[in-house]
């Protein structure tokens, strides 16, 4: 009982809460509006283009930064402008996400109820009590995406921490997860099927390959190897090394993926086999003098 109540008050619970929810929005082909053609908008627009989203621009041309003009006449197809100001809720209707970085307080708090009564998801990058979700600072290497919030309390220190991580990365990593994306997505071609043993089998094998292979090799992984690697590694149950795969001598073993007896253990018992070997004729040895 002493001891129960010493340790609940020593291992107080990890405070939760006071967060926010970390996610990859799929916006492909959803409608998204921005209002607002200054610099703020410019960097909106240049984050929703990589979605494959519709975007709806609404600001008057007099006030468009010169980012925003290049954006607009970069892609036709993906941004429709249209040169007024933002007219009422009429333009919330049929979008699935609505951002404001506007010069005006007022009217971006506006907005911001219509979308809520409208339940429009919305940013207004003037008034955080406001947002449903806020910007971060952004790396995006093809698929590798990481983004570094502060949830509010310092974007300049968000810009900051994304150069310290920058740092630490290759530069080969977007590549590598290009490459394991493509042997996954044949993978699951050559094993299908959803869940279930097969499904643990397959996330096993694959994190597996992702353990033993490092990022410079997996960029090494061409349509060739891929194929090679499925055939030598999956259908053998087993993860080939790079070297392997390229018929290359290695003293390194292919990683046995189905249950194994595991080297260590064997190395073991005959480590002890022969000391056990060697005691017993030491014994007999000094018995005999
Ligand atoms: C809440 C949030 C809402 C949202 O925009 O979604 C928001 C709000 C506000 N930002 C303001 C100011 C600045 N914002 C930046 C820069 C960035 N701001 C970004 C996000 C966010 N900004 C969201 C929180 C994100 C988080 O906390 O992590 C980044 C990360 C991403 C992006 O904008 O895409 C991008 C860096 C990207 C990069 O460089 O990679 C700089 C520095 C600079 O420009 O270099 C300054 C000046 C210095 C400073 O204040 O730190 C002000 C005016 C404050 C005032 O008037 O005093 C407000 C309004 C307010 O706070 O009231
Ligand atoms: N979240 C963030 O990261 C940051 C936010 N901000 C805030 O973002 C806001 C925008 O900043 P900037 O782009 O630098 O401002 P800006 O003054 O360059 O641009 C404002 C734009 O809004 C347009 N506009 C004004 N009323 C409009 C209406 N009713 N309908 C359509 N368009 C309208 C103007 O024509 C102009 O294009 C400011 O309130 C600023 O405080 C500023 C820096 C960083």
């Amino acid at each position: 009982m002493g001891d129960s109540a010493c340790a609940s008050a020593t291992l107080a619970p990890p405070s939760i809460g006071g967060g926010s929810l970390l996610i990859a929005w799929q916006l492909k082909d959803k409608n998204v509006l921005i209002v607002g053609g200054g610099e703020v908008a410019s960097q909106r627009i240049e984050s929703i283009l990589t979605t494959d989203s519709r975007i709806t621009l609404l600001a008057p041309a007099k006030g468009l930064h010169a980012r925003t003009k290049e954006l607009i006449d970069m892609h036709p197809a993906r941004i429709t402008y249209y040169d007024r100001r933002f007219s009422g809720p009429a333009e919330i209707h049929k979008m699935d996400m609505v951002l404001t970085a506007l010069d005006d307080v007022n009217r971006s708090r506006e907005i911001c109820e219509m979308c809520r009564t409208n339940k429009v998801p919305v940013n207004a990058a003037d008034i955080p009590d406001l947002c449903d979700f806020y910007f971060g600072a952004q790396i995006r290497d093809g698929p590798l995406q990481i983004m570094i919030s502060t949830n509010g309390n310092g974007p300049r220190m968000a810009a900051l921490m994304k150069q310290k991580i920058n740092s630490a990365l290759s530069g080969n990593e977007g590549q590598a997860i290009e490459r394991v994306g493509v042997l996954r997505g044949q993978l699951k071609e050559r094993a299908s099927g959803v869940g279930g043993a097969l499904g643990r089998k397959r996330m096993k094998w694959m994190s597996e390959v992702c353990n033993v292979w490092g990022i410079d090799e997996l960029v090494q992984l061409d349509d060739a190897l891929i194929t090679k690697l499925l055939d030598d590694g999956w259908d053998k149950g087993c993860v080939p090394t790079l070297d392997q795969l390229k018929g290359r001598q290695t003293r390194k073993p292919a990683r046995q993926t189905a249950p194994s007896p595991d080297s260590s253990q064997w190395l073991l018992a005959a480590a002890s086999f022969a000391l056990g070997a060697v005691c017993a004729t030491l014994a007999l040895v000094s018995r005999r003098r």
